[in-house]
């Protein structure tokens, strides 16, 4: 069926509320990144919601430009907002982490600290937004689009935890289309995608591979074979991610 950009949009919306109605909750709420997956699910949860609906910035050791975009965003859709930086929450949890570890000898060079440094920055966000939803009875609303979701590209329990997942349908060029139609800011379409969890990181880099090459290997087309092996290879990677918890069958 070819429908119009407007069409899909009204029809996200208005599954958004039967999302709302169907679990007895009273609204959504989004981190909002100043990324572009955010603002297109900040505009979206506003028009489903105008009355409740939040978005969260929750800025930990972040670049203060993605707190500037982030503001754009609650402004550009008038979503109501609120803020709390983790940065000095995450220092202490991640040097407490640390420490404890050392004391143990378990600190050596195969860590990967940055990771799991990166990824519980993505968890103390996950907390905190379910902290709102809780206080409030509403819906932690996930990011993650079509690419995302393939590629395994998200923290497990951290931005992957989440109750639903209104844009996982949608290729990473069509969010950028929904973003224009909606009117999102245009310093946060043209700023590069990133996970903002290193200086310097962005989602294409880190991957190997573009959204352009993903998005096409999702809709069926041919990509170079370099490519497709650096996807298929994330795919296989993060099947776990896409899962309940495995658990033996003993009975
Ligand atoms: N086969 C398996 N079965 C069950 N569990 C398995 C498993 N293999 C690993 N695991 C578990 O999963 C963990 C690894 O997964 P995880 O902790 O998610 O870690 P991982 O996938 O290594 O890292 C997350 C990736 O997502 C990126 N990210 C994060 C947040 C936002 C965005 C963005 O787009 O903005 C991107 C981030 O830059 C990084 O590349 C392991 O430590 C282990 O606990
Ligand atoms: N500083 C932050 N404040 C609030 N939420 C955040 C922050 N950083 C990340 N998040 C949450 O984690 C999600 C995953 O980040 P991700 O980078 O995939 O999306 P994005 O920033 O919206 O878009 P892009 O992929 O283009 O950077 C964000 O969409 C947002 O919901
Ligand atoms: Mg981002």
């Amino acid at each position: 069926m070819n429908r119009s950009i407007k069409e899909k949009i009204d029809l996200t919306v208005n599954w958004l509320r039967e999302k709302v109605e169907e679990s007895n909750t009273k609204g959504l709420v989004v981190g909002i990144s100043g990324g572009i997956d955010s603002a297109l699910v900040s505009y979206l949860i506003k028009k489903a919601f105008p009355d409740n609906s939040i978005g969260v910035i929750l800025p930990c050791k972040s670049n203060p430009k993605d707190r500037e975009d982030a503001l754009k965003v609650a402004k550009g859709c008038g979503i109501k907002h609120i803020e709390i930086e983790l940065s000095e929450v995450h220092d202490r949890l991640y040097s407490d982490v640390l420490n404890a570890m050392k004391d143990k000898d378990m600190i050596n060079e195969s860590n990967n600290l940055r990771l799991s440094d990166a990824n519980l920055r993505a968890r103390l966000r996950m907390s905190t937004i379910y902290c709102v939803a809780n206080s409030l009875n509403y819906l932690v609303v996930g990011t993650d689009n079509a690419a995302e979701v393939y590629t395994g590209y998200f923290t497990k329990y951290g931005d992957g935890g989440v109750d639903i997942l209104p844009i996982a349908n949608l290729r990473k060029r069509e969010v950028y289309e929904w973003a224009r139609y909606l009117g999102v800011p245009q310093s946060v379409i043209d700023r590069p995608p990133s996970a903002g969890l290193w200086e310097g990181q962005t989602d294409e880099k880190e991957m190997g591979t573009t959204y352009d090459m993903v998005d096409d290997l999702l809709e069926g087309k041919d990509i170079p074979q370099r490519d497709k092996e650096i996807i298929e290879r994330l795919h296989k990677r993060s099947e776990h991610k896409r899962r309940m918890p495995e658990a033996p069958s003993v009975f």
